[in-house]
Parts: C-alpha cells; sequence; structure tokens
C-alpha cells in the first residue's frame, strides 16, 4: 500500500482546548497549540505546569478529558496505530529495559521502523559506542538519556516530541544534543521539546509556548517575547548613590529606576530614543556623565519569571 503524501500545508500538531484532569486537579486547561511542519517549538512552565500531561496525550499514551489533538491529521488516541510509526518520542520515565544492552536495545526499536537510521551511527554520533555492550542499569543517567533520544530518532520519525531531553546532561553531551536538533530540523523533522533551560529554549526554538497552571500564558518567538519596547531596558553608571527618584521624575510616568549594584543603574519601562535623551540631559543637569550606557533586550529568562512568578512550584 501507498501512503498519501503529507499535505505541506497541514498541522503537523494541533491542539483545540485540550483538558486533561486528575480528580478535581485540572492539570491541563484548554491548551491550544498548532505546530507547521519543520518546526522547532518549545514548551515552558514551572513544575507541575502541565508540560508531561500534554505531551502524554500528543503522543496518543493518554486519553484527553476535553478538547482535540491531531497529530499528522489523525487522533493519536484513536488512531495510534497509525500515528505511532511516524512520530518519534522520548519520555522523562526514559523507556528503556534495565537489563538490556544499549546496543541491542536501540537495535530491537530500529527493528520495529519500516525505513531505520543506522544504529550504530547514531550510537557513534551519541558517543554511545564505548557502552554499546553495557547493560542499559549500568549506564549513567545522561547516557541513559542519550540512549532515549537515540530511540526516539532512530525510527526517522516526522514529529518528534522530547520532554526534557538534556536533563542531567553535562554541558557537552548538551551541546551536541542541540546539534542533533538542528540537523534534524534542517532534515524537516518537526521538533516539540519542553525544557527548564531557558538558554536551551532561546537557542533552539522557532517558538516558544509559556504554560502555567494548565493553561497557555504566553506564544512566540523568542526574539519577539523579548523584543518589544517595554522589554528594553537602559543601563548605565555613575557614582554609587545616585538619587534615583529625581531620575523617575524626570521621566514620564510608567518608569522604574533602581540601582541595581553599587554605581549600575537600571531605567525599566517603554524605552525609546526619547528615553535616552532624558537619562543624558539628567545627568548633564546633575553634572555626571553617565559611563558604558546600554539598551539592551530582557532575556527570555526575565520575561519567563516575570510571567511565571519567582516563589517555587510545590
Ligand atoms: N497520574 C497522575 N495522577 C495525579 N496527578 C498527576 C498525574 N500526573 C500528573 N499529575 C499532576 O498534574 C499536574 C501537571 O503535571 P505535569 O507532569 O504535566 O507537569 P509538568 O509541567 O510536566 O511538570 P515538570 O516540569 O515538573 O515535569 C501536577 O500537579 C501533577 O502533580
Amino acid at each position: 500500500m501507498t501512503l498519501p503524501a503529507p499535505d505541506p500545508d497541514l498541522p503537523v500538531l494541533q491542539v483545540d482546548g485540550l483538558v486533561r484532569t486528575f480528580g478535581a486537579l485540572r492539570a491541563v486547561d484548554g491548551v491550544s497549540l498548532t505546530i507547521a511542519r519543520g518546526e522547532l517549538v518549545t514548551m515552558l512552565g514551572p513544575n507541575g505546569a502541565g508540560k508531561t500531561s500534554t505531551l502524554d496525550t500528543c503522543t496518543g499514551f493518554a486519553k484527553p478529558d476535553g478538547g482535540t489533538v491531531r497529530v499528522l491529521g489523525l487522533d493519536p488516541w484513536r488512531q495510534a496505530a497509525q500515528v505511532r510509526p511516524r512520530i518519534g518520542v522520548m519520555l522523562q520515565a526514559g523507556g528503556s529495559h534495565a537489563a538490556a544492552r544499549t546496543g541491542e536495545m536501540l537495535r530491537v526499536i530500529a527493528r520495529c521502523s519500516a525505513r531505520p537510521l543506522d544504529p550504530d551511527w547514531l550510537l557513534e554520533v551519541l558517543g554511545l559506542q564505548p557502552v554499546a555492550r553495557t547493560p542499559v542499569r549500568r549506564l549513567s543517567g545522561g547516557q541513559v538519556q542519550r540512549l532515549s533520544l537515540a530511540m526516539a530518532l532512530v525510527g526517522r520519525p516526522e514529529l518528534l516530541f522530547l520532554d526534557e531531553p538534556t536533563a542531567g546532561m553535562d554541558p557537552q553531551a548538551r551541546h551536541l544534543v542541540w546539534d542533533l536538533l538542528q540537523a534534524a530540523r534542517a532534515d524537516g523533522v518537526t521538533i516539540l521539546l519542553t525544557t527548564h533551560l531557558l538558554d536551551e529554549a532561546e537557542l533552539l526554538s522557532d517558538r516558544v509556548v509559556i504554560v502555567d497552571h494548565g493553561r497557555v500564558i504566553a506564544a512566540g518567538a523568542p526574539s519577539e517575547l523579548t523584543g518589544g519596547p517595554e522589554q528594553r531596558r537602559l543601563t548605565f553608571g555613575a557614582a554609587p548613590g545616585l538619587d534615583v527618584e529625581l531620575l523617575r521624575l524626570a521621566l514620564p510616568d510608567g518608569f522604574l529606576v533602581r540601582e541595581m549594584q553599587p554605581g549600575r543603574y537600571l531605567v525599566e519601562g517603554d524605552i525609546r530614543p526619547a528615553t535616552v535623551a532624558t537619562v543624558t540631559s539628567f545627568c548633564a543637569r546633575v553634572g555626571i556623565m553617565p559611563g558604558d550606557l546600554q539598551v539592551n533586550h530582557r532575556s527570555l529568562d526575565e520575561v519567563y519569571l516575570e510571567l511565571t512568578g519567582r516563589e517555587i512550584r510545590r
């Protein structure tokens, strides 16, 4: 049987109003999300925000309690047999047999695929060749993670779901995984991943989706989330102890000024060319030379903390 060619205009993943409940808890509370072919989208959110619960329904491991999920145009719960061969999944739980040897585990998965990648090539690329004959239970945490990624990739999936793919990896392994994901994306693979590493999200993602309490609270390209005028910040150096209230009064309403550290000042608000002029003319008026004056954007990390708050989730 010849399968129809995938429609490039059809979203690879379409989630509409997804709900997932555990007793009284709405772990996923109306999440909507669309991913086009070839996009790399990252889901961010504090512990317990509902990311894994969302992935579980997208991969067909859990039934939605409300809303719809379509993967490659199919229902991943009812049409799991058609969806599974076309997706790759890397879960936090791993999914390997503890007693199996690393290489053997990967070859078993490869044999289930119609046109797998060469398992030995993947072991080599992911630095697992030296432990190919080692039982999974004796691998380090980072090696188990790399094996899980190899297992997700070996079947040449059209869509990859990766739940915290670089958690517990050392910086070398993390860079290797980033290279591999960028290469997969360049080959047209669509990727949805979760991470708690904001630099990882900023580096890899075409778009990020921030979820909290089971809802999408922000979405867009990293540059969109960090790039608006209200996300700019102005900093400059001067002698410690400058009267920041006087500078704030010189600016229009809505600006905040504080001394971040002795002798380094931060102006937050809708930073525009006129703001820079006001700050420099204020400095001229009080007879100080602003040093190292910079206007830059806030990082994704700062935007994320502002949206989700700083308190630890239980
Ligand atoms: N099987 C389950 N039974 C009961 N509650 C669950 C179950 N699975 C998840 N939850 C709860 O649902 C909420 C969302 O959990 P989920 O694992 O989706 O969050 P997450 O965003 O992936 O978190 P993390 O970043 O810690 O992995 C949490 O409050 C969690 O305790």
